[in-house]
């Protein structure tokens, strides 16, 4: 088992500038006042709120463009938890004036309050997502994906983990909240990775345990389970667990909930897709894959600042997984790196080896080479930060 790294922070993580979503024309921005509202819309659509949910989405919508952050109601569960999580230093404050993380996070939380899912009453843990999450799951493409496992079943077992690898990491393309807005600037092929430590990352499994942090459910969560179910039933791993989000967060991230959807999905395949789904139905139930859903997962906070019961489930793992945007720009900090900054000294605090498969979609990278930094900016500017259209493994060990 690797010895905890050192918890210092990083002079890197440090000196950055934390990114807000104050700076008019920036990604972050558009978030906060164009994604936003249209999530709001979105979600009104698909449910026949009555007049008192509707009254809160409209308070949400202005006050989110307008007003100040304003703490939870004093009967929330999780009052407290935002306040420590930085409220008390934010609260008063425009939502564009306090960290971007912070404030994308914290329009979740409010948006459930919206809908009444914390609360008693018919919404009560109604997932407002769970159309969307669901209707990806019954696509021609999401089909596609399954019965071409058939074929892939035929190859050998290094060329099959190499190409369950690239379709978690291609997976996380499928991002709900993103095709929201200006993201995806719909030229998205599978280009070469700007960072490629594939195999750094594969030496890692080595029959001990894996922790992968999920992002999104659907066509995000289905090949992360089916990398999962290749790494268990090939014994590249002897436990996995999967984190996932207590409650719907950031649109289509993975629940609980989801996850069983997910599997329902594999299960009622044929084919190597169905047999898959039967395994991982199986390996959960015998404890070798555990879902955990702790309420750190919807912090809006960096990964360094996690508490210690994480850090020791983390330090526990032999590799742990981040998939995705928001998670890279958790691991590493929500800061503006030179983009050359060495990914190991942003991890540096994590208490095993970490390793971040995600398709860039946020204006955070580090760990880049200074020619792949120089190529991508004359290529498209800045847009190949933000747009969904390239990717990266990063590994330290
Ligand atoms: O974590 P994911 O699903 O890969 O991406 C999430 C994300 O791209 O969506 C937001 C915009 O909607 C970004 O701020 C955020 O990082």
């Amino acid at each position: 088992m690797p010895e905890p790294a050192d918890s210092a922070e990083p002079p890197a993580r440090a000196d950055a500038p934390v990114i807000l979503g104050d700076v008019p024309g920036s990604f972050p921005r558009s978030v906060l006042a164009e994604r936003h509202p249209a999530l709001i819309r979105k979600v009104r659509d698909a449910f026949p709120y009555g007049p008192d949910r509707q009254r809160a989405l409209d308070a949400l919508l202005k006050n989110s463009a307008e007003g100040v952050l304003e703490p939870l109601d004093a009967g929330a569960a999780d009052r407290e938890r935002w306040e420590v999580w930085g409220g008390s230093e934010h609260f008063g404050r425009s939502w564009f004036d306090v960290p971007f993380l912070w404030s994308e996070s914290y329009f979740y939380r409010r948006l459930l309050d919206a809908v009444g899912y914390f609360v008693p009453g018919p919404w009560q843990g109604v997932d407002p997502f769970r159309p969307f999450k669901l209707a990806e799951l019954d696509t021609p493409e999401a089909e596609a994906e399954l019965v071409a496992l058939d074929e892939l079943a035929e190859r050998p077992a290094a060329d099959r983990e190499e190409a369950l690898l690239l379709g978690s990491l291609w997976g996380n393309r499928a991002d709900l909240g993103f095709r929201l807005g200006a993201g995806g600037d719909g030229t998205a092929t599978d280009s070469p990775l700007v960072v490629d430590e594939g195999e750094a990352l594969r030496s890692l499994f080595a029959g001990g345990t894996l922790c992968l942090v999920a992002d999104n459910s659907g066509r995000e969560l289905i090949p992360d389970l089916l990398l999962i179910d290749h790494l268990l039933s090939g014994r590249r791993v002897e436990r996995a667990v999967l984190h996932v989000k207590p409650y719907p967060y950031y649109v289509s991230d993975a629940t609980t909930a989801d996850v069983v959807d997910a599997l329902r999905r594999l299960t009622a395949a044929t084919g190597a897709a169905g047999a898959s789904g039967h395994r991982l139905w199986s390996a959960m139930t015998d404890g070798r894959l555990t879902v955990r859903a702790h309420p750190f997962s919807c912090a809006p906070l960096p990964y360094a600042d996690m508490p210690d019961d994480l850090r020791r489930e983390f330090a526990g793992a032999d590799v742990t997984i981040m998939k995705g945007d928001l998670n890279y720009r958790r691991l590493v900090g929500d800061r503006h790196y030179p983009a050359t900054t060495p990914f190991a000294g942003t991890t540096a605090y994590f208490p095993g080896p970490v390793a971040a498969l995600r398709t860039l979609k946020s204006d955070v990278v580090v760990g880049l080479d200074p020619r792949t930094e120089t190529a991508l900016v004359a290529d498209r500017d800045q847009r190949w930060r933000t747009g969904g259209t390239h990717a990266l493994i990063q590994v330290r060990r």
